[in-house]
């Protein structure tokens, strides 16, 4: 059976201007698409998701001793977070790596990982080589989505580099690489567990890999004003034969907050597809989120279309604040400490 994808899917191996207004069509209506065209093959997806599988296989008693820390660094174990603490009381059953303080130069964190990835060269070069190809293709992203909303030049910088020259690779940013894991355990009530809370990200931009037959995601649909699944998307074969499958890209609250709104930062949720239940299949999803750099600052975006928008998101703000702030207040909310 295959689900209907209610997402466009955009090939964006090319930037033009027909790309950039595809691009931006979706990311001003649905928030969520999909972006083929990427450059990573099935293969080289393939190796990141059986790294993350194999370090998940670890001891609990390990793992933890990598436990989260309040910059949002480290293992986040099963129940330690709760993306939506109105709706669901209970942590999610789930478990994550982060993977913060990134340098993308290097593809190297400044901070601690499980000394794990340093036992074989080999992780540790996955690593790093996947976090430097996902800051490419997000400032590829971001790229045109500047055309797209026509950011005007200046002296300093180019329209179309605004975003760009807000990411620099080698400033502190709180971009994020995390690898998740979501048992497939089939004592659960599909009806009543959601494995992560309806939340909207935090970021710039959210690139995400998932594999077939371990859906669950879903978004509520500025459209349709309705859950609807992201499903998987398998590659097209008859572009390339060895191409990975279409990236899932959504706009994070930064990016709606620095544009008014006009970019759509959409709520989202991880269900228990209910064959869950039958199969008690797992599910592991392999996620960047990109940020500015610590000290940018979210004034409203130079461009026409978001000045046409009134008291809305930077265009309402009496101060501006920075995206550290901005992300600071989100992560307090989502992991329960107090300032
Ligand atoms: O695992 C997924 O598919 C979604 C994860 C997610 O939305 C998040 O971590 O922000
Ligand atoms: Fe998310």
């Amino acid at each position: 059976m295959t689900t209907e994808n209610p997402l466009k899917i955009v090939d964006i191996s090319e930037i033009n201007q027909s790309t950039a207004e595809e691009l931006y069509d979706a990311a001003t209506s649905q928030g969520f698409l999909f972006v083929e065209g990427h450059g990573f093959s099935q293969d080289e997806i393939d190796t990141v998701f059986k790294l993350s599988k194999q370090f998940f296989e670890l001891d609990s008693s390990y793992k933890t001793k990598y436990a989260i820390d309040s910059s949002n660094h480290g293992y986040a174990d099963f129940g330690g977070e709760n993306l939506d603490p109105k709706g669901q009381k209970k942590g999610e059953p789930k478990e994550a790596l982060n993977i913060t303080d990134l340098n993308f130069l290097t593809g190297k964190s400044s901070k601690e990982i499980p000394d794990w990835f340093y036992e074989d060269p080999e992780r540790e070069r996955i690593i790093s080589d996947i976090v430097g190809r996902f800051y490419e293709l997000s400032i590829k992203i971001l790229k045109l989505l500047a055309i797209g909303l026509k950011i005007d030049d200046s002296d300093e910088v180019k329209g179309e580099d605004w975003f760009q020259s807000r990411h620099s690779p080698s400033k502190v940013s709180g971009s994020t690489l995390r690898f998740l894991h979501y048992p497939g355990q089939k004592s659960l009530n599909p009806e009543t567990v959601i494995r992560a809370g309806a939340h909207t990200d935090y970021g710039s931009v959210t690139l995400l890999f998932q594999q077939e037959n371990q859906e669950g995601l879903e978004i509520y649909s500025p459209i349709s004003k309705q859950w609807e699944p992201v499903p998987f998307v398998g590659a097209d074969k008859s572009k390339s034969t060895t191409a990975g499958p279409p990236l899932v890209v959504n706009i994070g609250d930064i990016l709606s907050y620095w544009t008014a709104g006009v970019l759509k930062s959409t709520i989202h949720r991880v269900k228990f597809p209910a064959k869950v239940q039958i199969t008690g299949q797992d599910r592991y999803s392999i996620v960047f989120f990109s940020q500015p750099n610590d000290e940018a600052l979210l004034e409203p975006v130079p461009s026409a279309a978001v000045k046409s928008i009134q008291n809305r998101g930077a265009n309402n703000a009496v101060t501006h604040i920075t995206a550290k702030q901005h992300l600071d207040n989100r992560l307090a909310a989502t992991y329960g400490w107090t300032k």
